[in-house]
């Protein structure tokens, strides 16, 4: 094998490769904070290196010191105005002082100052993201440090064991054989330990080219670390980028704030200006750091490389050498944008001293202003000290006036004092005089009750006594119109008849006359002499004013009897019951009652009861019973005093006039109506109602009960003329029986029999207690004016006729020309 041809790496010194491989790695002893020394050392190695590995170097000297004093600043070892006077050659800037000033002025406003220590938040985060991004970066190049060197010192043992392998060529080479050697003077080589040499020599070679390799590898380790530190730089400029944002905008928005609250023009133009003047030193100092980094990572290896290639590699390897001369020309490029951004920066720095002149001379204007509000101020102040001394003098002068006031008042004060002091014992003995005070009015209480009482008891008794007379005089009065009186309504002519042409009349009434009455049947006349004959014009209020004494005697326990006695449709309904918009005798007796009633509360105490019934088909029924449908039968009290009684019927206490109304209403429902062709609506049964009031006299406790019974009765025809058969004729002969037996009890009551038949009918036997003497009993005799109903009109007024002629009291009627009753 031939020998290794030209210079190789070989015949480069230890030492010299060890600084060579040092000076690829510049950076290594800058992070070991021990590369002033190093970096210092020029040698002349670095000389030999050419034109442009020195400017290379002189490019980088600058940036590395503006790093390594960031990074000072950065662990604190300087401050960070320090670093810019030093390694950015920056004078240092009025805009944090001019900032600070301005943001003195916030201090008034506590929002602003919240934003403010915002703001500061957002700078502190920036500074840590930094500070944790070198740390990182730091942490990078460590590593990548500490590989390099393994990879060194793997090298170097290498190449101590080419230095030997060489050493023991050269000795061989050099070995010259010995005088006896019979191949003297050019001794032979044996091929074998050529041979070996060279094997080993060739092994030696491709442990270097693996070494080489692995350099390779190692460099494109690091431009893989280059990228990634790349884009971690990005990624940290876009945080940093969002962070400045931030903080811009909370800048904005203090300036928002400030103009809104008024500052002055020079201070929004400083503002302004400093916001600018920050942004620009922002992007320096970004600017400043990419072209650090750019220098820092890739023009120091390249510019060692550069070396290594000159003295070692690039006779090995064309393409080697043809991509080390690329990276140089990367390196050239780079070394181009750098020059670029020094004159970008320069332009920026010049911009940032003329804006920091203007700022300088706007914080002049500024402290001017500042100094005129202070001297305002200081003058308002002075108004306001002479204006409140002023004040004082004039409160001092109210102050001595009220003390002259209290002066005078205090006399008076003094009395006040003194009455005060007599009052508070006059309260202090209020309670035992008004006690005294009303024991003495509770005595003189009592005695003027007691008076009182005598007196009043004197006059209760005149009212007794005049009640009593009352009572007597009504009594009386009653006895001597008769305790059975008659009376007879002329039904008017209805509509109905007239368009029948029914309107002839059969019954006329003497002028002048009110009880005499003439009815005409079948060619003779008759004239009938009754208590009263109420005209056809006649109203309800005139009828019930000519009952009204009667019925107001049940309050003083008089038993009280109102039948309607008539045919079928004369109107006895109507005078009964009335019509809703003109009530009868029932609801205006109930209402004069009541009247009389409340004219005597306080008097007498008074208890209604009321109870109806029916009498249909000589059968009694329950009107306000739950079962009205059920026959009732009349008996003997069993307590004994020979009252009769009806077992079942219900009788209930109504406490007014309404609920009055309601029982006659549901008594009205269940009442049985047929119709008939005398009548639409001709009722067939008699419609009783009792109502029995009992009073008490509140100062006696005297008890009356008296009785009102309101009887409707049913229609008086007779049956062959209301043309009724079967069950109808049934129903009219019982109807005539109750009315025939009625018409026997009056005449056994008028001829004074010892016996009266009330048992005859239902309806005398339950009207018994009320038709006997001593109670008083009205009839009123319902007729029609129509010729048609001419038999029957002669009929009902014979009838009233012979009921006309019995006296139940002292008091004497007159007696009808005819003489005798018919009865
Ligand atoms: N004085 C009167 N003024 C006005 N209308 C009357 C008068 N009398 C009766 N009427 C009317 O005549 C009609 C018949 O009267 P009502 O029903 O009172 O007769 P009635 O005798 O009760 O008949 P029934 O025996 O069938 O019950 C009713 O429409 C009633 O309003």
């Amino acid at each position: 094998l031939p020998p290794p041809q030209g210079p190789d790496a070989f015949s480069v010194e230890p030492p010299r490769r060890r600084r060579l491989c040092e000076e690829l790695w510049p950076e290594l002893p800058e992070l070991d904070s021990s590369s002033e020394s190093d970096r210092g050392s020029g040698t002349e190695e670095e000389e030999e290196a050419g034109p442009d590995s020195g400017f290379l170097e002189d490019a980088t000297t600058p940036l590395t010191e503006f790093l390594s004093l960031k990074r000072e600043a950065a662990e604190g070892k300087l401050h960070p105005a320090d670093t810019e006077a030093s390694g950015g050659k920056l004078p240092d800037s009025p805009l944090i002082s001019v900032m600070s000033h301005l943001l003195s002025f916030l201090e008034h406003y506590g929002h602003m100052q919240r934003l403010q220590e915002q703001a500061g938040e957002y700078r502190s985060r920036l500074r840590r993201e930094e500070s944790r991004r070198r740390k990182q970066l730091r942490t990078l190049r460590r590593a990548c440090r500490q590989q390099v060197q393994d990879k060194l010192s793997v090298i170097e043992s290498l190449e101590g064991v080419i230095c030997e392998q060489q050493d023991v060529m050269e000795t061989l080479q050099g070995m010259k054989p010995p005088s006896t050697c019979p191949l003297y003077p050019c001794p032979p080589v044996t091929p074998v330990g050529v041979h070996r040499l060279v094997e080993s020599i060739s092994a030696l070679q491709g442990e270097r080219n693996k070494l080489l390799e692995e350099i390779t590898g190692l460099r494109q380790q690091l431009e893989e670390g280059e990228k990634e530190k790349q884009q971690l730089a990005g990624s940290f400029d876009l945080q940093v980028r969002e962070l400045k944002q931030q903080i811009e905008e909370r800048e904005e928005e203090l300036t928002r704030l400030r103009t809104g609250t008024g500052v002055t023009d020079s201070e929004k133009r400083i503002h302004n200006l400093t916001v600018e003047n920050e942004g620009l030193k922002q992007s320096l100092s970004v600017t400043q750091g990419l072209l650090q980094q750019l220098a820092t990572v890739s023009a120091q290896p390249s510019a060692t490389l550069a070396k290594y290639v000159t003295q070692t590699v690039e006779v090995e390897s064309p393409t080697t050498l043809r991509s080390l001369v690329e990276a140089e020309e990367r390196n050239r490029g780079l070394l181009e944008q750098l020059q670029g951004s020094e004159e970008v920066t320069a332009g920026l720095r010049h911009k940032i001293s003329a804006y920091e002149s203007e700022i300088s001379k706007l914080r002049e204007e500024l402290l001017r202003e500042i100094s005129h509000l202070e001297a305002q101020k200081e003058e308002a102040v002075k108004e306001a000290s002479e204006s409140s001394e002023q004040h004082l003098e004039q409160l001092r002068e109210q102050l001595t006036g009220v003390q002259r006031r209290l002066a005078t008042l205090q006399p008076i004060l003094k009395g006040m004092k003194t009455n005060y002091s007599s009052l508070r014992s006059q309260v202090r003995d209020f309670s035992g005089f008004y006690e005294a005070a009303i024991r003495e009015a509770r005595r003189q209480m009592c005695s003027a009750v007691s008076e009182a009482s005598e007196a009043s008891r004197d006059l209760l008794q005149k009212y007794q006594h005049e009640v009593v007379l009352r009572k007597k005089y009504h009594a009386q009065l009653v006895e001597l119109k008769g305790n059975i009186r008659v009376l007879c309504r002329l039904k008017p002519v209805m509509e109905v008849d007239q368009r029948e042409g029914e309107v002839s009349p059969a019954v006329s009434t003497e002028p002048g006359s009110d009880s005499s009455i003439t009815a005409r049947y079948k060619g003779k006349e008759r004239t009938f002499e009754l208590d009263k004959v109420f005209l056809p014009e006649a109203t309800q209020e005139e009828v019930f004013l000519e009952i009204e004494p009667l019925v107001l005697s049940c309050l003083d326990g008089y038993n009280v009897c109102i039948f309607a006695y008539g045919q079928t449709g004369s109107g006895k309904t109507y005078t009964m019951e009335g019509v809703p918009e003109d009530p009868g005798i029932n609801q205006r007796a109930l209402q004069a009652l009541y009247r009389e009633m409340e004219a005597r509360a306080g008097l007498w105490k008074y208890s209604v009861t009321l109870s109806v019934v029916e009498i249909y088909n000589e059968v009694i029924r329950d009107l306000l019973g739950k079962e009205p449908q059920e026959k009732l039968d009349i008996k003997l009290n069993p307590d004994g005093s020979g009252q009769l009684h009806v077992p079942g019927l219900t009788s209930v206490e109504v406490q007014g006039l309404r609920e009055i109304r309601k029982m006659l209403s549901l008594g009205k429902r269940n009442r049985a109506t047929y119709c008939t062709n005398m009548n639409e609506r001709s009722s067939r049964s008699h419609a009783l109602l009792t109502v029995t009031i009992t009073g008490t006299n509140c100062s006696t406790g005297t008890k009356t009960s008296g009785k009102l019974n309101l009887v409707d009765l049913a229609g008086s025809e007779r049956v062959w003329k209301s043309g009724a058969q079967g069950e109808r004729l049934k129903e009219a002969q019982n109807i005539n029986k109750s009315l025939l037996a009625l018409g026997e009890v009056i005449q056994a009551l008028r001829a004074k029999q010892g016996h009266v038949p009330f048992r005859n009918s239902k309806l005398t036997y339950l009207l018994q207690d009320s038709l006997g003497k001593g109670n008083k009993t009205v009839m009123m005799v319902q007729i029609s004016l129509l010729e048609k109903n001419a038999g029957e009109t002669m009929c009902s007024l014979k009838f009233a006729q012979r009921v006309c002629k019995v006296e139940l009291g002292p008091a004497s009627r007159k007696i009808d020309s005819w003489g005798q009753s018919e009865l």
